[in-house]
């Protein structure tokens, strides 16, 4: 099958366990709840995405016709050399798009393999670390990963509803927009009575890189 895909770039993983890890993100195009126009968010299932996510036009975006020419094109925008190569699939949401062959051709060019999903869709085999950030209203249906990260908070959806999931790490992001503050501040609040919960801040934010 061939992908859509808005951008391609490296970078800094910003979020979660892996803050920090050189990456190369695959941001594919579409997501399942929300159309990314700013007339359907107020509509929306999602409503509150920091992300453009629509078209193929960002750096390195475009239609790839098949796993080996999608693998060639991360493995290009990789920053260094064999070793320690590692991709983050987003979006919009990558489950609509990513699946086994396109997995096992990051693996053959020595990448480990990450993705950012709303957990809606059953992910394909072979990642080799999920992260499932819940949304409110929609359907949870990956209750298993290496991380769960709810952006927070949320209304509908307490941290108390997902912290028994099967997941080693628990993530509360404070949700960007014009409360982050008064966010953070709940964020770190919650944290401190419920240890099982570890602060995640948007670090690239912070410094100022993509
Ligand atoms: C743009 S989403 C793409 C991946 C997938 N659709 C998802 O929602 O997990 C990437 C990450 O950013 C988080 N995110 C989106 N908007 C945010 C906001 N306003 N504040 C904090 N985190 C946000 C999402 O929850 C997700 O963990
Ligand atoms: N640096 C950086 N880290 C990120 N972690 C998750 C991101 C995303 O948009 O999925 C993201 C992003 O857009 N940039
Ligand atoms: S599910 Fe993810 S990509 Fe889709 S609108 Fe929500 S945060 Fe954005
Ligand atoms: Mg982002």
């Amino acid at each position: 099958m061939s992908y859509a895909v808005k951008e391609i770039f490296p970078t800094l993983q910003g979020e979660g366990g892996q803050a920090g890890r050189v990456s190369v993100f695959c941001r594919f195009t579409g997501c399942n709840l929300w159309s990314g126009r700013e007339e359907d968010r107020a509509t929306a299932v999602c409503r509150f995405c920091d992300t453009d996510f629509i078209g193929l036009d960002g750096e390195g975006g475009g239609r790839f016709p098949d796993a080996a020419a999608l693998a060639e094109a991360i493995t290009a925008a990789w920053p260094g050399g064999a070793a320690h190569r590692h991709v983050v699939f987003t979006g919009g949401e990558p489950l609509l798009q990513l699946d086994a062959p396109l997995v096992e051709a990051m693996h053959a060019a020595g990448f480990s393999v990450s993705v950012e999903s709303n957990g809606t869709i059953e992910p394909p085999p072979g990642i080799d670390w999920l992260c499932v950030s819940p949304k409110a209203g929609a359907p949870l249906r990956v209750t298993r990963g290496e991380e769960l990260k709810l952006v927070f908070p949320q209304p509908g959806l307490l941290p108390e509803a997902v912290e028994q999931l099967d997941f080693r790490h628990f993530f509360l992001q404070p949700m960007d927009g014009p409360d982050r503050a008064a966010n953070t501040a709940a964020a770190v609040a919650h944290c401190l009575r419920h240890p099982r919960w570890r602060l995640s801040l948007q670090t690239h934010k912070l410094i100022g890189i993509p």
